[in-house]
This record gives C-alpha cells, structure tokens and sequence, in this order.
C-alpha cells in the first residue's frame, strides 16, 4: 500500500539522508511513531514523499515534491543523482555542504567532553567536481557497465558521465563499456555466477596524467576471448595514450569482488606512476591511496605544518600504508618507523622510499597493537607520533599503548569524526590536550569529512 504524506525534514542521519517524523492513528486513541527516511531532501524543507508499508516504525520514503525548499538547494550537475547512490548532496550547496560538515566534527567532539568550538572550518575544494582518481564500475548481466543504484545493489544505473571522477578514466571506463556492447560479451550474474565481465577499476594520477584500467572477468583473454582482448588494448590505447596500464585480471571467485586469481598484462606495465606532494609512488590495481590527492596534499602540508618534524626527531607512522606520510615526514625526521598490516602496502612503502632517495624510513609489516611495541623497542620513545586509522579508530587498547609511549607530539588523521573524538579521550589520562582540530573536505557532495589533530601533553 503506498500513501502520499506531507512532512517535514527534521535532521540528516549519519548517511547524510533526510529525517522526518510522522504519527500514526492506532484507532484506540494511541499513537505511534514512525521515521521516515528521505533522500535528497535538507534539513528544514517541506516535502510531500510516497512511502510503501507506512505501518513499519522506519520507512524509506520516495520524495515527490519539494514543497518548501532550503535557501541552500541547488539543481544536481549529474543526470544520474536520484537513482545513484555516490553523491548523496549533489543538491545542496557546497558552502553549506561545508557548514554541515564543520557542525558535525563539533557534535563528535561535544559528545566526548573536549570543547567544540575549537574545531576549526572545514577546508573545501576551490573546484569540488572531477577530484576523484579511482572509480570502480560494475558489469550487469546484459552486458551494460555502471555504478550500483542507491540501496540496490542488484540494479546497474548505465554509466553516461560521473561528476566527481576524473574526466579521462571516465572517458576509458566508457570506452571499455561500448566495446563489451559491440563484441555481446555477457556480464556476470551474482545469483546464477554465469557470465563473463564482472567490474572495471579506473585509476589516474592527475600528477603524472598516467590511467590504469583493470577489467575483472571470469576467464582468461585466451582461446575465444583473444580476439575481443586485442580490440580491447587496440581501442584504449589507441583513444588514450594516456593509458600505462591496461590488466584483464581473471576472477572466478564468487565472494571476492575486486581480487584476482591471475593478472594479464593487455598493455604496458602493472602499475602506473603517481605524484603527491613531491614524491613519486608506484600504484599497483589493489594499492591504497588517497582518492582526491589535491585535498590529501592539503592533507600532508597541514599535518606537517602542525607538527614541525625537526631533523634531530624520531617518528611513528603508525597504519603507514604506503608511506604518504612517512615520505614526507622522514625528509624533515632523523628517523622513522612506519607500521602497516597489509604486507603489499608495506613493499610499496618500502620501494617509494628508496625511490624517492628516503634513507631513514623503516616499515613493518604489523597490526598496530603489536607493531607499536616493536617500534618502541627499536626506536625509543618517539618525539612524535602520527596515527591514520581506518574508520574503526585505532581503538582504546592501541591509544593507552600510545599514551603510555609518551610521544612529545602526536598528529592524528581521520576518516570518522566520531572514532576520532573516542580514541582522543584515551588520551585525556596521559595528560594530552588537542591543540587544533582541521577538518578537511576531501570528499565533496558525500558526508564524510577527514580531520588532522595535533595533541600536545601539559607538564606534570
Ligand atoms: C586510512 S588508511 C591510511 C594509510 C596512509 N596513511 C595513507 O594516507 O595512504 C589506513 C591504513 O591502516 C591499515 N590498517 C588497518 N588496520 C590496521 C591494523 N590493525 N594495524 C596496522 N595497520 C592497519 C590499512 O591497511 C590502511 O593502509
């Protein structure tokens, strides 16, 4: 049953979607309180949504008119907004797409006791389109290419354009999409697992212009698929010389969406060639790296910047990845010792340091619980320590190890304002004060907002 209601959006819930509360009619005098979740909608606005089952305590409504608009709506760019679920506020204004965020890092940092009104503004993108350099598209079984539909992970939407990739891989990725079309190769089926084309992953360094393009599939580029994977390296690197890296990486395994069992090199080499803030590293097609690195060179500038490594001064770098910081952050060090459970990462941070001439960087491949201790051991305690967790937080048992090592400065990165502000009260005990928190917008029109903490310890 589908009931057309009048309501008002009340607050944004953690996905950034819209809030309303309505009250149903029990019939014996009672009521009952039903939430109603509605994309595209701003906090404030009067709305008249449909919404199925309206008798379930949570619904997710389907906005059908905006009736009284916030005076920060905006027209969406993207042809695709609506149905997909990449840019949630592609309606709303960037400056206040900013304020949001700001409020936000001030609401996770209120509800652990620390004061809000040091958080500082949000740092936004001059132009916040286009930033990101690695997208991932999926196949359909008819053989169509493109990005999940919001909450349905079922339903390709068709890729036409993407607002916030970078324009040549889009360009690529849609190439890749008309030769599937042309050869009738069939996508895979989740349910049936028959098919042959499963995702496409673009990556470009905006640095070195360099684009690779992995197409996962469930069989080798051999036998009757040969033909198809010439055309393929013909017509991609024939329309995008910038193309380093062309891979068919083969994958039967239903579970595992993006690995790969084998990796077939179409064109050029494995990997392409990045830049960020003056160093050079080499991205293999599972390698994690910042996805806007103009905001993540802000990123690295502000961190360095409120931690002044001085080159008498030993560092921690702990869930180092591939050393984005540890690189520049060594260069000022006397020493550093980065931490990292993923071993790939870690043989990619230890080959962009000896690229890039960073004699005094050292890696371990370690869960930071157990990394942090050996790191101790062999460095002493750290002048300064630097943390980058992942949105879990590094959680209460790695920050106590931390407190207790005593680092002079320490430097956090976050993805979660929220994990930020509950591992930062591990700290209070240990005597460390945030001095300033910047959050930063490294992910324009989506909710998340990263932040750069620098904790000093008061004198006993
Ligand atoms: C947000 S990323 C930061 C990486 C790096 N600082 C950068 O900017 O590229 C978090 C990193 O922590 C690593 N990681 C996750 N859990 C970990 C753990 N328990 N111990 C050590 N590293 C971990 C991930 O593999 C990932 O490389």
């Amino acid at each position: 049953m589908e009931k057309i209601l009048d309501t008002e959006i009340q607050h944004l819930d953690g996905k950034g979607l819209g809030q309303a509360v309505i009250w149903r009619e029990l019939g014996d005098g009672r009521k009952k309180k039903i939430t109603l979740t509605v994309p595209n909608t701003l906090p404030g606005e009067r709305v008249r949504v449909s919404a199925d089952h309206p008798e379930r305590k949570r619904i997710k409504a389907k906005l059908e008119m905006v009736l009284e608009p916030h005076p920060e709506r905006v027209t969406p760019l993207c042809p695709h907004f609506e149905r997909c679920g990449g840019c949630v506020w592609q309606h709303w204004d960037y400056s206040g797409q900013l304020k949001q965020k700001t409020d936000r890092v001030k609401q996770a940092f209120a509800s652990q006791g620390f004061d809000p009104d040091m958080v500082e503004e949000t740092i936004g993108m001059e132009h916040p389109w286009h930033y990101r350099n690695k997208m991932e598209f999926t196949f359909a079984p008819d053989g169509s290419l493109g990005l999940h539909e919001q909450g349905n992970f079922r339903k390709i939407i068709p890729l036409e354009t993407c607002y916030i990739a970078g324009k040549n891989m889009i360009g690529a990725a849609m190439e890749a999409a008309a030769w599937a079309k042309e050869h009738h190769l069939p996508g895979y089926d989740k349910d049936t697992h028959e098919g042959l084309l499963r995702h496409v992953l673009v990556r470009e360094s905006f640095a070195t212009g360099e684009i690779m393009l992995a197409l996962f599939a469930t069989e080798p580029p051999a036998g009757h698929l040969e033909k198809a994977a010439n055309d393929l390296a013909e017509r991609i690197t024939g329309k995008f010389p910038q193309v380093k890296s062309l891979l068919w990486m083969e994958n039967r395994n239903w579970a595992d969406r993006t690995g790969a069992e084998r990796t077939h090199i179409l064109a050029g080499r494995d990997f392409i060639f990045d830049e960020l803030a003056g160093f050079r590293y080499r991205l293999w097609f599972d390698t994690f790296f910042q996805t806007n690195p103009a905001q993540a060179q802000r990123l690295v500038e502000l961190a360095l910047d409120m931690a002044r490594p001085q080159e008498t001064e030993k560092v921690i770098d702990l869930f180092c990845g591939v050393g984005t910081f540890s690189l520049p952050f060594a260069k000022r060090a006397r020493e550093l010792m980065g931490i990292e459970i993923v071993e790939t990462s870690v043989q990619s941070a230890k080959r962009n340091a000896e690229d890039n001439g960073i004699q005094n960087a050292f890696f371990l491949a370690k869960d930071a619980r157990h990394g942090i201790d050996e790191a101790i051991e062999k460095l002493g305690r750290p002048d300064l320590l630097l943390l980058d967790p992942p949105r879990s937080g590094a959680g209460g048992k790695v920050m106590r190890k931390i407190g207790r090592s005593s680092p002079g400065r320490i430097v956090y990165i976050s993805c979660n304002p929220d994990t930020l502000a509950a591992d930062l009260k591990e700290l209070v005990p240990f005597g460390y004060r945030p001095v300033k928190i910047q959050p930063v917008d490294l992910f324009p029109h989506t909710v998340h907002v990263e932040c750069v903490v620098l904790l000093t310890r008061e004198k006993r």
